[in-house]
């Protein structure tokens, strides 16, 4: 089962695993013609209704896949208005092909006959609300026959998320669908998942497709993506500022590092951009904790860890903080090995390196399936979520797992934990812990793969705050 937006991640991460989108479409244009052939009529007579987006350009394809049948193809509105120029090269093979097709410019003139078949292309999952002219027509003139309607992707009109339909909608007698089932086809009869192509890689390994999570819509105020407060320094000063600095990259609309007061100058000093606010004595300790609670109150997201050391009084106010916080937390370097012992109401992401993964009682293993495995058996333990670096990082709450392969070598230089930590952070701010730590991981290698190419060696963690924004911006090393 997967839904609109994992859907249209994959299809996204497919295409960058080198899987080119006009090769998808045409497995699924081949799949739906199959169906029709599959029903075993003696030169039936075809319609193929095709709206202007992706679903319509594998009507389009099916159709060329049936030109031996000879379908009647009706384009919903004009070709120049064809949405993708995937679905447009189809268009055009369909016409060089010389297979019959009608342009409807407006509803009225549509009239689709009784065919015995009808591919319904109309609209997919790019749907949103009531179908439109002159989709709302088509979709009308196709129940109005009496044919066998073989949908494509989703019965149009239908919110495959949902399966609620808000105005009209097709209904289908058979339903190819790509890829994997989706949660709104669950209630009909008739539902055939075809293999276009997209690899299991495509969901396991993260991708650029990842980045759409974080899509912002153009009405966004300050503060909806994400008041991030970092707790950590003492013994050390620039992790803190690292990790807040790295959520600002990241997206966070503001961060706050909550550090002991002799070193918050210094912490402030590396930036500008931070609100620091110092605590009285040398490190933290359980006599802050009613304080960072306050702080937290008003915050999206807590960062525990970042140069925060591991005195005993450190140790004991983190666990006090995470028995009495609800929100949720990413917990990284010293503070990590605190959360197997304490119980804790909170949503966290733990950021741990293989040591620390080890001090959480994780078993060390010989290959990356191993580190995956070991790391989702002690996630479904905590009940939390890890992010395992390595080589290639883990991401596992024991239930789904994901692979990030962004990173370098160079990346083993002190701090991009840190970075890390606050652009996970961000990410964690707005979306779920498992998509959060994946979007993060993938972020931070590629910051990290951006800014080798212009090193020659020698990176610096702080290096990947400049590269950061471009990674966001979908650029790749
Ligand atoms: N992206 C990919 O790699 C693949 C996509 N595939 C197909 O692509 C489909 C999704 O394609 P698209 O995202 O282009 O979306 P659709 O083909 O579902 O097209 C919807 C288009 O119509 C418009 N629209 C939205 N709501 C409307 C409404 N209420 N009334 C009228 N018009 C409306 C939108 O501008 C949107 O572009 C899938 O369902 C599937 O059939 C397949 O080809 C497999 C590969
Ligand atoms: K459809």
């Amino acid at each position: 089962m997967i839904d609109s937006t994992e859907m249209a991640i994959v299809d996204r991460n497919a295409v960058a695993l080198g899987v080119r989108e006009t090769n998808l479409m045409e497995s699924a244009g081949n799949a739906v013609a199959r169906a029709v052939r599959d029903l075993d009529l003696d030169t039936p007579e075809i319609a193929v209704l095709a709206g202007r987006g992706n679903n319509g350009g594998d009507a389009l394809t099916a159709a060329r896949f049936l030109a031996d049948l000879n379908p009647t193809v009706h384009l919903l509105g004009h070709p120049d208005r064809i949405r993708s120029a995937v679905t447009r090269e189809k268009y055009d093979a369909l016409q060089s092909a010389e297979v019959a097709t009608n342009v409807i410019r407006d509803a009225s003139a549509l009239s689709i006959g009784e065919p015995e078949v009808i591919i319904d292309g109309v609209l997919g999952t790019g749907v949103s609300g009531t179908p439109r002219e002159p989709e709302r027509t088509a979709i009308q003139a196709i129940n109005d026959t009496e044919a066998t309607v073989i949908s494509v992707d989703v019965p149009s009109g239908m919110d495959v998320d949902t399966g609620e339909r808000p105005g009209v909608s097709v209904v289908a007698d058979q339903i190819i669908t790509f890829h994997d089932t989706k949660p709104g086809l669950a209630d009909h009869e008739n539902v055939t998942v075809a293999n276009i192509g997209i690899p299991p890689a495509a969901e396991r390994f993260t991708g650029p497709g990842d980045l759409q999570r974080l899509t912002r819509p153009t009405d966004a105020h300050k503060g909806d993506f994400g008041r991030v407060l970092v707790v950590g320094g003492g013994p050390y000063t620039g992790a803190p500022a690292l990790a807040a600095q790295a959520a600002l990259r990241a997206g966070a609309d503001l961060a706050t590092v909550l550090t002991p007061e002799p070193v918050a100058d210094q912490v402030q000093g590396f930036s500008e951009d931070l609100i620091v606010r110092g605590l009285p004595g040398a490190r933290i300790e359980p006599t802050h904790v009613s304080t960072i609670l306050e702080a937290a109150a008003d915050q999206d997201v807590l960062i525990l860890g970042p140069g925060l050391g591991a005195a005993d009084p450190t140790r004991e106010a983190v666990g006090q903080l995470l028995e009495a916080y609800e929100g949720k937390a990413v917990v990284d370097a010293d503070a990590i090995s605190v959360v197997s012992a304490v119980e804790t109401d909170a949503s966290l992401i733990l950021t741990p390196h293989r040591g620390e993964f080890e001090g959480l009682g994780g078993e060390s293993a010989d290959d990356r399936d191993g580190w995956a495995t070991s790391a989702g058996r002690v996630a479904a333990d905590l009940g939390q979520t890890l992010l395992l670096k390595g080589p290639h990082d883990v991401i596992t709450d024991g239930d789904r797992t994901r692979i990030n392969r962004t990173g370098n070598p160079g990346m083993t230089v002190g701090g991009t934990g840190d970075v890390l930590a606050g652009v996970t952070g961000a990410t964690f701010a707005t979306l779920d812990p498992v998509p959060a730590a994946a979007v993060a991981a993938y972020l931070t290698g590629m910051a990290g793969d951006l800014a080798a190419e212009s090193r020659n060696g020698g990176l610096l963690a702080s290096d990947l705050l400049g590269t950061l924004p471009s990674a966001l911006g979908g650029e790749q090393a």
